[in-house]
């Protein structure tokens, strides 16, 4: 039917990626709006909205269960993007253009507005089948992670509303295999922004002396560029995952005395700086990395100091790493393996996220998080030009989901 052609899974989709939310001015109410409309569209499903930050709504999905007391089953996923460069891709970015071989083309098709919407169409696929929950299944379309999550995620852990949810297990984004196999992720790696700042000894252009601030700045970047091959070449020799070494790259530089027109030539200046992204292992140890950062990359000796921006948390409230477990221990791990092979699919060995999410500060709260974005044969193009996802590999996910949140929520051997 007519109906039926412009009110699918795929123009649902479609209609949530038009909507532009990506940064600096993410329109949230719309996405807002939207997804509470879709809710609507199912029935049975509550909603709230929570705004922790002003202009920055987090929408709260309750899908109850019938055993509602029982520890809960969190979806997560965030309702920002990061910026796309319009003129650099071949459809628009907030077109969600579907290309004749089914590709579907929007900044968010991958990252991750895709399981936004799985979820909810799991959740009408299950509802029509007349499947109910034992525990209570919630979405939670957080604001800002892209930007670190402090006015979403971060800030919503702490509140009572999230006490009350009380999360037993919670799922949140992954990313895309090119392979023929799901990844899973149990842990993010940990962001630090990390500036350098030299000072030294101003002079002219012409003048070859010693302890200039873009010679100590230089002799900085020189070492951290080592210890950066250094983690590189572990990756080359097979040794191990990108995101199991540390990572650190360059992302600014600051310097140069300005004029009008650029900078003056002749004249050294007397301060120069430079910023990297440093992404830590989740077992890397904090201060040992800051005793290497502040007597190797940024001796004081050589007139350079150093900022270091945690990015989040580092350790759970008892201390220990941010890690899920993926063995026999943990009775959540089975039952998400379970559903996978259920449905005919493949997991490969879970990994470490490569980049970070708004899992990190579930597992804070001792929440066990799986990271999992079902798109197989799927380019990595996360924050990339040209994100697109298959319609094909959305639709599997669907069902994918159907599976796990099924299963997860009428688990029922776990004490807790
Ligand atoms: C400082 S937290 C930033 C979070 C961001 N997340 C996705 O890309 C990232 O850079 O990994
Ligand atoms: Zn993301
Ligand atoms: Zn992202």
């Amino acid at each position: 039917t007519l109906e039926e052609q412009n009110d699918n899974p795929i123009t649902r989709f479609q209609r949530y990626l038009q909507i532009n939310t990506a940064h600096p001015t993410p329109d949230y109410s719309s996405a807002v709006s939207y997804l509470i409309s879709q809710a609507n569209s199912i029935g049975g499903i509550l909603h709230k909205t929570l705004e922790f930050s002003p202009g920055k709504p987090l929408l709260l999905l309750t899908w109850p269960g019938s055993h509602s007391s029982l520890p809960s089953i969190l979806l997560n996923s965030h309702l920002d993007s990061v910026p796309a460069e319009s003129s650099k891709w071949t459809h628009p970015p907030f077109s969600a253009t579907r290309t004749s071989d089914g590709n579907i083309f929007a900044r968010g098709a991958q990252d991750d507005k895709c399981i936004a919407m799985q979820y909810l169409e799991a959740i009408r696929n299950l509802r029509n089948n007349n499947f109910v929950p034992v525990r209570s299944v919630h979405i939670s379309l957080v604001p800002d992670e892209e930007v670190g999550g402090f006015a979403g995620a971060a800030k919503f852990v702490e509140s009572e509303e999230f006490q009350a949810l009380n999360v037993g297990f919670a799922l949140d984004e992954g990313q895309a295999s090119v392979g023929d196999e799901f990844r899973v992720f149990y842990a993010d790696r940990i962001p630090w922004n990390l500036k350098i700042k030299a000072k030294g000894q101003p002079g002219h252009g012409s003048k070859l002396y010693d302890n200039s601030a873009m010679e100590n700045l230089m002799k900085s970047v020189e070492v951290v560029s080592r210890f950066r091959e250094s983690q590189f070449d572990v990756v080359k020799a097979g040794k191990a995952m990108n995101s199991e070494v540390v990572s650190v790259n360059p992302v600014y530089l600051k310097a140069g005395v300005p004029t009008q027109d650029g900078f003056a030539m002749n004249v050294q200046p007397s301060e120069a700086e430079a910023g990297f992204d440093l992404r830590l292992t989740p077992t890397t140890d904090p201060e040992e990395m800051k005793r290497r950062i502040a007597a190797e990359w940024a001796p004081s000796v050589r007139n350079v100091s150093f900022e270091i921006i945690e990015k989040g948390p580092i350790r759970d409230y008892l201390g220990r790493p941010l890690l899920t477990a993926t063995n026999d221990s943990n009775p959540w791990w089975l039952v998400f393996k379970q559903a996978i092979t259920s449905v005919g699919e493949k997991l490969s060995k879970p990994e470490i996220l490569p980049s970070t999410t708004d899992a990190r500060y579930l597992r804070q709260k001792g929440i066990p998080v799986l990271g999992f974005s079902p798109m197989k044969n799927t380019p990595i193009l996360l924050h990339d030009h040209n994100e697109h996802l298959r319609d094909t590999v959305y639709m599997k996910g669907i069902q994918v989901y159907e599976s796990l949140i099924s299963s997860l929520s009428s688990f029922t051997e776990a004490s807790h």
